[in-house]
């Protein structure tokens, strides 16, 4: 069956901890190269990279000269705007490197850098402050799941991170639903799953937000998405588009993701 949305689905590749400056250009190079055999239609699926920091300037550098229709993406954005804040990077700086996305609320930052669901609203103001889509990571740990919990758990998180915002600048956002437990373990919830929370997901934005942006929210799936399960999880009608992480890091992989529509 062809894929049938209103939503243009987004294919996005978390490259986490991986990859120098050189590598950066290298994949995204090929990514290009590969999409451009493929004849894939960006204005179908759009398609983005978040490496590191230290790969931003390259990846621009390389996007803009070639003029190719890759996208990218921070993996995390400061909440302030400047001053004594060691490490921290601003929205206002990314956007200034041609940085379209943020990934915002990575479980990863979640637990090993304590970021609270305040935080993770306050970095969404930041991003959308500098027309940086951030791109809003939520989901529940196993022992959530066990407990048949997941949906509350996530939807709190939903809920703490939207606090404040406008209907207006929630229709600048992207959700991505990330089950921890599927996070690199190659263990993949099932389309139903995937379906159900982001069934969920859509359905308390209507509540409390606002019916027309929840139903042009995009809300992509991410947890051990790769080439042969990404058709089937593509397949639900709330789901329109994956988070990737191991599997984008490999062009032979991440490339049919992107073009999932042809698998
Ligand atoms: O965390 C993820 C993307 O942000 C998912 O990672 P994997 O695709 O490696 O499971």
């Amino acid at each position: 069956m062809a894929y049938d949305s209103p939503r243009t689905p987004l294919m996005v590749g978390n490259w986490k901890l991986n990859l120098d400056h050189l590598q950066a250009i290298d994949l995204v190079q090929k990514l290009a190269w590969t999409l451009k055999d493929a004849e894939h239609d960006y204005d179908l699926t759009e398609v983005v990279v978040a490496p590191t920091f230290t790969s931003l300037r390259s990846v621009q550098t390389l996007v803009d000269g070639d003029k190719l229709p890759i996208k990218y993406a921070s993996q995390d954005v400061s909440s302030h705007a400047s001053g004594a804040y060691t490490g921290e990077v601003s929205a206002e700086q990314l956007a200034k490197l041609g940085v379209s996305f943020a990934i915002i609320g990575h479980s990863e930052r979640r637990e090993y850098h304590n970021e609270t669901d305040e935080l993770v609203n306050a970095k969404i103001l930041a991003a959308l402050g500098q027309g940086i889509t951030p791109i809003l990571c939520v989901g529940e740990p196993l022992e959530v799941r066990q407990a048949s919990e997941h949906v509350a758990y996530t939807l709190a998180q939903l809920d703490g991170a939207l606090a404040g915002l406008s209907p207006e600048q929630v229709g600048g956002i992207v959700v991505a639903y990330e089950p921890v437990w599927a996070i690199g373990t190659g263990e993949v919830a099932t389309p139903d799953d995937a379906q159900e929370m982001a069934q969920a997901i859509r359905a308390r934005v209507a509540e409390t937000v606002d019916a027309d942006v929840a139903a042009g929210l995009r809300i992509l799936y991410g947890g051990s998405v790769k080439a042969d399960n990404v058709k089937e999880i593509m397949a639900g009608a709330d789901v329109d588009g994956a988070l990737v992480g191991g599997a984008s890091l490999k062009v032979d992989q991440f490339a049919p993701i992107a073009g999932f529509r042809a698998l």
